[in-house]
């Protein structure tokens, strides 16, 4: 299934007709600059090409009042000074006589992509729109946005297409109000946003951006607000956020639609985020989200301002809904402690309404005496724009392999669609064969395989000897299920065993070999999944090896989707080349598995039902073991001695 790509250059034909520094770079060039960095990279052409509709006044509706509506239905005729008084009454947003035009269209554009998606005519895509949405309100425009694109296709989503709940990440680096106001008390629609706020200093300056404000009533806690409360946050950071906030949340949600309010002001070099994190961060973004709702994935462009980051971001995002594996997660920091405190502190207004923050710890002291702070805070100027040019490395080419998914598999085993047999033919020695595998992989001509053998611990040995010393790749080894792991983590580092069981866990045999011990054992979806995106994707991604080896021992009890989950979240990793052992009596593993080899979007999970209290207990106990050699686990920042 493909990836649809909306985009209409009607939505670059308006433009500030006044002076207004606020606005100033809010300009056509960004739609024009995104769209010929997709033309030139050959992404357009891979996508599927879905035309724009103008909206209706029933979908604006579904969000705004009629009075608004009818009141920007009188700007296309209105004479410039007309547009500039009609403006007034707005804050931080310019109309123009084309503008109304471009706003159903922006609109239209989204709910095509929702239908595109909803209907399973693709599988996920992208809409390139102006003017944005999220800042918008029920009867009012606000930071260059006139309708909220995003909000009307949550609802036109749960009314025309039976979608029952509806996750919105916004990873814009402005706060989404608008998206917030109109779902407060919606607990079918989850709201995340992460935005500059620097203790209320920043636009937009409410009050209700802060981490406390977590929804109303019947929405309480389906509204996640992270506040950055300094400039230069950047890859780990984001990706903290992501591992310990809303990827737990939004699996334990379990979305029938994931909605983007995709901004890229929060990339490097951008004059309004002025954070630091590069382009290709939003490639593990747009990875991590993509095996929710069974990858039905709506990015909808929301802002950003540095034409250089801005196309480079987009292309990015669209690489990765194109199934294209990601690069390297290369030299990831700790996240810094601005960042650890607001993650503290949302995990912990949070850890009621969501059993997998059951165990978080309480708000810093620093944070429980926010009310000083922000006081303090409310008048002062935000941080002065800095001026000195900013660099980044252009982000590396992401190339295919030639092959995607090689298999070893039985000669009675017909090979699965899309898949290419390794046949045993050519190296007798099986052993010679999976590392002969191996080096197609490393040398990019596989992305990646599965391999059904008559042993896996003896496999195991082989692969991991010989990707270690042959290859002299870092290999991360992922094992799912009880029993012996026969390999060591290496004292040097460049093997790294997390293991998965049921049993007690043996004594942790170093940094480089981690027991995670499941209570009900591999089978306990909610569990396992919690452990993987909390624990073991922090570390992968830490680890960032060149290859990984993701085993399932015989008899492991992990469920085919839960199965899948994994093998499609690791894929993120080591830019896709995972090999997967299992033994050979398995058979009825070899489909799904290979699907996911294939980049299909696992199955969803369900809504899981709530976390055993020991294995939260237990998860929080490992990662704080562990988080003295590990600093993508840190979820709290360092009490003050
Ligand atoms: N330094 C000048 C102050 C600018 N204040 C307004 C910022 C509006 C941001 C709009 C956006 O980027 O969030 C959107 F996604 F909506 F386009
Ligand atoms: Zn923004």
């Amino acid at each position: 299934m493909g990836t649809a790509l909306i985009y209409d250059e009607e939505m670059t034909k308006y433009k500030l007709l006044w002076v207004d520094p606020a606005c100033k770079f809010e300009v056509p060039e960004r739609l024009t600059v995104s769209h010929g960095a997709l033309v030139e990279s050959g992404l357009a052409d891979r996508c599927v090409s879905v035309p724009v509709r103008e909206a209706t006044d029933a979908e604006i509706l579904l969000v705004h009042s009629a009075e608004y509506l009818e009141a920007v239905k009188t700007t296309p005729s209105m004479s410039l000074e007309d547009l500039m008084e009609f403006t007034l009454q707005y804050g931080d947003v310019y109309f123009h006589p084309n503008i109304y035009h471009c706003a159903k269209l922006a609109i239209g554009a989204s709910l095509q992509l929702v239908d595109s998606v909803m209907t399973g005519k693709v599988r996920n895509g992208m809409a390139l729109v102006r003017p944005p949405g999220h800042h918008s309100m029920h009867s009012a425009a606000s930071g260059f946005c006139i309708f909220n694109n995003v909000a009307i296709a949550a609802r036109y989503a749960q009314q025309r297409h039976g979608a029952k709940r509806v996750l919105i990440v916004d990873w814009d680096i402005h706060h989404g109000q608008g998206v917030q106001y109109c779902f407060e008390d919606d607990p079918s629609v989850l709201y995340f946003s992460w935005h500059r706020f620097e203790h209320q200093k920043f636009w937009p300056q409410l009050k209700e951006s802060d981490f406390d404000t977590v929804g109303k009533e019947k929405g309480a806690g389906f509204n996640i607000n992270v506040p950055w409360n300094k400039v230069g946050m950047q890859n780990s950071d984001y990706l903290s956020v992501f591992f310990h906030i809303l990827l737990p949340v939004a699996y334990e949600f379990c979305p029938d639609l994931v909605l983007v309010s995709a901004g890229f002001d929060s990339a490097i070099g951008d004059p309004e985020g002025e954070m630091r994190a590069t382009p290709d961060i939003f490639a593990h973004l747009t990875h991590l989200l993509m095996n929710l709702a069974e990858g039905k994935v709506c990015a909808v462009l929301e802002g950003g301002y540095n034409l250089t980051s801005l196309p480079q971001s987009v292309c990015q995002t669209v690489h990765t809904l194109l199934g294209d594996p990601a690069p390297c997660p290369a030299n990831l920091d700790a996240p810094c402690k601005s960042a650890l405190e607001s993650l503290q502190c949302v995990r912990s207004v949070h850890r009621t309404y969501w059993s997998c923050l059951r165990h978080a710890a309480d708000l810093p002291t620093s944070c429980s005496t926010k009310h000083i702070n922000t006081a303090e805070g409310a008048d002062q100027e935000p941080t002065e724009e800095s001026s000195q040019e900013i660099f980044w490395p252009p982000p590396m080419k992401r190339v295919f392999p030639p092959t995607r998914t090689a298999v070893v598999l039985p000669d009675d085993v017909a090979c699965p669609d899309g898949c290419k047999r390794w046949s045993l033919l050519e190296h007798p020695d099986p052993q010679l064969c999976l590392s002969a595998l191996v080096d197609k992989m490393v040398k990019n001509e596989i992305c990646n395989g599965l391999v059904l053998v008559p042993d896996v611990s003896v496999a195991m040995i082989c692969l991991a000897q010989h990707a270690v010393a042959a290859l002299n790749k870092r290999l991360l080894v992922v094992c799912v299920g009880d029993g012996m792991v026969p390999i060591q983590g290496t004292e040097d580092g460049k093997t790294l065993v997390v293991h998965f069981s049921r049993k007690e866990s043996e004594e942790q045999r170093g940094k480089h070999f981690i027991t995670v011990h499941l209570t009900k054992g591999c089978g306990d979806a909610s569990g396992f999944i919690q452990a993987v995106l909390s624990l073991l994707l922090p570390l992968g991604y830490e680890y960032d090896p060149g290859l990984v080896l993701l085993v399932q021992k015989p008899d492991s009890g992990v469920c085919d989707s839960m199965w899948r989950q994994l093998t499609g979240l690791l894929q993120g990793l080591a830019q896709g080349h995972m090999l997967v052992v299992m033994q050979e009596d398995e058979r009825k593993h070899i489909g799904p598995t290979c699907s996911s080899l294939l980049g299909i979007a696992a199955p969803s999970l369900g809504q899981l039902h709530s976390l055993l209290p020991e294995d939260v207990e237990a998860l929080e106990r490992l990662r704080r073991r562990l988080t003295p050699d590990w600093k993508l686990l840190q979820t709290t920042v360092a009490e003050e001695p």
